[in-house]
């Protein structure tokens, strides 16, 4: 996925134009084009991109609404980008009911489990691209959208940690658009979202591994093929692991100055060779998604009476950790 734009500005000069899912963006690099551009044309290439989401959540006024659908639609037009080359719009039927459907999915493999037929990956067919794009799809759009609705339900009970988290974003970022490159002079944020995540616990079972041989781990004799499941709960939770394990903590991102501070147990996507494969998208996506809602509004719980300290954190039924449904207000920053 990563393209090295500095090798192909190499090949084809300071303006060349790339496809991003399913838009043709032209690129301008080096000093003399960027000024020129952003200086002596700066009216023409001036216009803001739009933003979907941001257009829904500004339609709603600081109304209360339940932020479930439009995550979900935003998120999962991330990973149809990159599969299809498009998106789609929030009101196309088809894709609302394609959401609606693995959510319920999702939630009934909570209960008991569904023994699926295997597909056979011996050869590459069509029926192994079909499973190759939905899983995903569903891989990449059901967490990452779960994280971020975490993330907004942890910033509406901890409104201090979202003053601290806004005050950053002004410093570091102040109103241009949040890039990945603002990472690493934004610790309390960063420390923000890995606390959300290892606080949220998406896939606290983790996916079914199995043994490929016989084994002898630590004592214990695992016959092939026998199923593993690695709880990343308790690694998440670990009580020897955390100073407050079950309580949303930043500071266990931080050291005593404030730097951002990596944890080896921090484990969301796993590790070793079946480790998630979209780690650095959804490390990206879960970055750009926060601080632009955090840049764009103050988040509210919805009236009326209902206190931060009444929100609660208790996770809904389903083979993924998700907030119960539960409604906010977004009211858009002066
Ligand atoms: C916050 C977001 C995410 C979390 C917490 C997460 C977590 C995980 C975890 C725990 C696994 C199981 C690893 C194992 O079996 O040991 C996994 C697998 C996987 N994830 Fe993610 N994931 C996220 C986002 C994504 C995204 C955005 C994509 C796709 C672009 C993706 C694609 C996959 C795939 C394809 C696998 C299967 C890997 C394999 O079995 O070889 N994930 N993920």
């Amino acid at each position: 996925m990563a393209i090295n734009l500095g090798a192909v500005r190499e090949k084809y000069g300071s303006i060349y134009s790339i496809q991003m899912g399913p838009k043709k963006v032209a690129v301008l690099s080096g000093y003399e084009t960027v000024k020129d551009a952003l200086v002596n044309y700066g009216e023409p290439f001036g216009e803001q991109s739009q933003v979907p989401i941001f257009e829904r959540l500004f339609e709603g006024k600081g109304k209360p609404f339940e932020v479930n659908t439009v995550m979900n639609a935003s998120v999962a037009n991330v990973i149809v980008s990159v599969l299809f080359r498009k998106r789609f719009d929030y009101q196309d039927t088809q894709f609302l009911r394609l959401l609606t459907l693995i959510g319920k999915n999702v939630k009934l493999i909570g209960g008991p489990r569904i023994v699926e037929k295997g597909t056979s990956t011996a050869y590459f067919s069509d029926e192994n691209l079909v499973a190759l794009v939905s899983n995903l799809f569903v891989a990449g759009t059901e967490t990452t959208a779960s994280t971020l609705r975490w993330a907004l339900l942890l910033m509406l009970r901890y409104p201090e940690v979202q003053k601290n988290v806004c005050d950053e974003i002004t410093k570091v970022v102040g109103s241009a658009q949040p890039r990945i490159a603002h990472r690493t002079q934004m610790p309390y944020t960063d420390a923000v979202i890995h606390e959300v995540q290892r606080f949220a616990n998406i896939l606290p079972t983790s996916l079914p591994h199995a043994t490929t041989t016989d084994v002898m781990f630590k004592n214990y004799y695992i016959p092939k093929s026998t199923e593993v499941i690695t709880l990343l709960t308790s690694v998440l939770r670990g009580q020897t692991q955390w100073e407050k394990p079950d309580t949303f903590n930043p500071e266990h991102f931080l050291t005593s100055t404030g730097k951002f501070v990596k944890k080896d147990a921090f484990m969301p996507f796993s590790a070793g060779r079946r480790m998630c494969a979209g780690e650095s998208l959804a490390k990206m996506e879960l970055f750009l998604f926060f601080t632009s809602l955090m840049q764009k509004f103050t988040f509210l719980p919805p009236p009326p009476g209902v206190s931060h300290l009444d929100l609660d954190l208790t996770p809904d039924i389903g083979f993924t950790t998700r907030p119960m449904p539960h409604k906010l207000r977004a009211l858009p920053k002066a």
